[in-house]
């Protein structure tokens, strides 16, 4: 791992405001890099995988046609976590090519033994903060696709600035999708739910694939902190997958809310 990913606590006040120790970016993460033990099968495959199948950080636009070596559609994935879902989903639609970004060094060990196992060709990932790779490496209109699966909800009130869906990233994302190419969201947190919900909706060029609430229904949910009833949540597209955590959070009555929204 590159010493630029080093993250320190900055000295300003108990809220853990971190911000990148050697780029100077200074953006707010929206993860603390845990500690997390890898296993022994995930740090044999990081180790050999990911020089194959890993697309290290630059400061330059890549190419993603020849990254993947052929034209096809481009799905970016925002935190794949141990990368279950990213792999089924690569694995169920060969037609498309899919890199996926995540941070956790065990969950890119468990994804770099997914795609060896299933010997996926259509897959490749970043191990990186997600912010920086958008910024620096992915060309404006180059993406068909975006998909930011259960990211983390930070649901203390003096975290939320650390959430991904915030209006400037989301406009930088969708600069980088083409005409036509979607974001996809999902969430189990109600709450992170409707500010997605609100920062989509606001951002000037994209639109929701179902029909966006009445401005003084969000408003009125929002305030209530209720998403019961409001319009513009999609249903489950198909390609992704339930998860036997979403399974049986579904199953004990927990909500869980899409979003699919479509650059113009
Ligand atoms: C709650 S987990 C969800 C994982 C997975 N999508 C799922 O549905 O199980 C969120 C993941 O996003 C990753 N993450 C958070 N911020 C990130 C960033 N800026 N760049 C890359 N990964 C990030 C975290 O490390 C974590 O693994």
């Amino acid at each position: 791992m590159s010493d630029d990913l080093l993250i320190h606590p900055a000295a300003e006040g108990d809220e853990g405001e971190y911000t990148a120790g050697r780029t100077g970016h200074g953006h707010i993460k929206s993860f603390v890099r845990r500690a997390g033990r890898m296993s022994e099968a995930q740090q044999r495959y990081y180790e050999t995988m990911l020089p194959k199948i890993g697309v290290p950080y630059q400061a330059e636009n890549i190419d993603l046609t020849a990254v993947f070596g052929r034209q096809a559609p481009k799905i970016l994935e925002i935190g794949c976590g141990m990368g279950e879902t990213t792999a089924r989903i690569a694995e169920a639609h060969p037609e498309n090519d899919y890199f996926g970004l995540e941070v956790h060094v065990p969950g890119v060990g468990a994804l770099c033994k997914l795609i060896a196992e299933k010997n996926l060709s259509n897959l490749r990932i970043g191990n990186h903060d997600a912010v920086e790779v958008v910024r620096d490496m992915l060309a404006e209109g180059s993406l068909d696709g975006i998909h930011i699966f259960f990211p983390d909800p930070w649901h203390k009130t003096r975290h939320k600035k650390r959430r991904l869906i915030q209006p400037p990233f989301v406009a930088l994302l969708a600069s980088r999708l083409k005409p036509g190419g979607y974001i996809h969201c999902a969430t189990d947190w109600e709450n992170y739910a409707l500010q997605m919900l609100d920062v989509l909706g606001r951002e000037p060029s994209l639109d929701n694939s179902v029909a966006n609430p009445a401005p003084e229904a969000l408003a009125m949910a929002l305030d209530a902190d209720s998403a019961a009833g409001l319009a513009g949540f999609a249903p489950r597209p198909d390609y992704r997958p339930l998860t036997k955590f979403e399974n049986r959070g579904l199953r004990l009555g927990h909500g869980v809310w899409d979003l699919v929204f479509r650059k113009r």
